[in-house]
């Protein structure tokens, strides 16, 4: 008799809070049961009950490749019987180390951590130890993980549960932690002209994903680069999501943007736990053991992710790759679009690269109270219409949706197929 997702949650819920390791997963904002998955394969999953989804969250991002990419596989196969972890050098972190630098010219030097909390938590703390100030500016809706200084009016799961600053953070942490409206760049003047002296850093996603998906507008990146420059604080661009899921040279790249440095996750571990910060020369050489800043990890740079997210970056790297990717979700977004239209739906969408956004509202979003005002019951209800379909998008409305190499005609036309059934029933 297989077990069902219902039985796996029940338990779940005696021994894990929430029944979930990490809050978004826990299908808290659009209500019911969590799929518990047991094996995924290209753009496919299969949960415990046997059943199939066209999955659109890739592990929220990183599964560029698809699940399961048999030249990953067998990397990661080779590098587990050589040894799970050394806690020492390897060349192979070296090489990572080396790829990093020579796919993204803002990034001299760079260290590899475990997760994208610790990159934002390490690169903040840089940054303070770098200038000798303690003030840093993030914007609302941003999502930078759940270090405390950064864990103010955030994105992702803390605003799906509408509390986007968290209980547990001293207030004399986030003291210096002063959040801005996104895309605004008049309230961006104003902050830089009153304390401009004393900002150590801003931090910002360069295409939000935390908040559905907003797009900076490219004035309001180079103001923020110009100002930064003026008041000798340094641009930190979060770029977990982004990097190398937007197209090779990042949303940096897209934008003509030179931050000081760069938060990487996702995409560079290839499905395993793995990160990085990494920019300016000058700048990295403030962490220990040449200078005073701290930052360590018993598996930062682990062989196996590592060998994951090698050769994640070596498939990427193929002629045409990212054409490839953005032409299918641009062929998703556009699809959806016209379907929701045909049936007089308020619905619209976006992409970059293989990201993608999807609103229950006119247009795409360009602050976060433009995302706030979007129908979030009109996107529950078409979640789980769809999820009834075996289509797998994020369980929440504030969250970016990913496609994969796997992803084909077929699984999009399925995808149109559905969503044409689930808005013809209507939501
Ligand atoms: N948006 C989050 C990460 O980027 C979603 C993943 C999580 O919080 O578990």
């Amino acid at each position: 008799m297989t077990i069902t997702n219902q039985q796996l949650f029940e338990r779940s819920q005696q021994f894990i809070p929430g029944g979930v390791n990490s809050p978004v997963r826990a299908f808290k904002s659009v209500g019911g049961t969590p799929v518990f998955f047991q094996r995924g394969q290209g753009a496919y999953f299969w949960d415990v009950e046997g059943k199939s989804y066209i999955d659109y969250v890739g592990s929220w991002g990183p599964l560029i490749l698809g699940h399961a990419h048999p030249a990953v596989v067998k990397v990661v196969q080779e590098a587990v019987q050589n040894g799970m972890s050394f806690g020492a050098p390897t060349a192979a972190e070296l090489e990572m180390a080396e790829l990093l630098c020579t796919l993204l010219p803002s990034i001299e030097q760079v260290r590899l951590v475990s997760s994208g909390t610790e990159a934002g938590m390490s690169a903040i703390r840089l940054a303070r130890g770098f200038t000798g100030r303690s003030r840093i500016i993030k914007f609302e809706g941003c999502y930078h993980g759940h270090d405390d200084a950064l864990l103010v009016k955030a994105g992702s799961g803390a605003l799906t549960f509408g509390n986007p600053s968290s209980a547990g953070v001293p207030a004399e942490t986030v003291s210096h932690t002063l959040v801005l409206d996104y895309n605004d760049v008049a309230g961006l003047e104003k902050a830089f002209s009153e304390l401009g002296n004393e900002i150590a850093a801003v931090i910002v996603e360069p295409i939000a994903g935390n908040m559905n998906l907003i797009k900076a507008d490219p004035e309001f990146l180079a103001v923020l680069r110009k100002l930064c420059t003026q008041h000798g604080s340094l641009l930190v661009l979060d770029e977990v999501m982004t990097g190398f899921r937007v197209g090779l040279q990042c949303a940096q790249g897209i934008y003509g943007i030179q931050p000081d440095l760069t938060i990487l996750g996702k995409v560079i571990g290839g499905g395993m736990p793995m990160a990085a910060f990494g920019g300016r020369r000058d700048v990295m050489q403030c962490l220990a053991p040449l200078g005073p800043v701290y930052q360590a990890g018993t598996l930062s740079g682990n062989p196996v992710a590592v060998a994951a997210g090698l050769e994640t970056l070596r498939q990427i790297q193929t002629e045409g790759f990212f054409e490839k990717l953005s032409t299918r979700t641009r062929q998703l977004t556009d699809g959806l679009v016209a379907v929701a239209r045909k049936y007089g739906v308020r619905f619209s969408a976006q992409s970059e690269g293989g990201m993608f956004g999807i609103y229950f509202g006119e247009n795409p979003p360009k602050t976060f109270t433009e995302v706030m005002a979007c129908d979030r019951e009109a996107f529950n209800r078409f979640f789980h219409a769809m999820l009834a379909e075996g289509i797998y998008f994020a369980p929440s409305s504030f969250e970016a949706g990913f496609v994969s190499s796997t992803h084909g005609d077929a699984e999009i036309e399925k995808t149109l197929n559905a969503a044409e059934r689930v808005f013809e029933q209507g939501l």
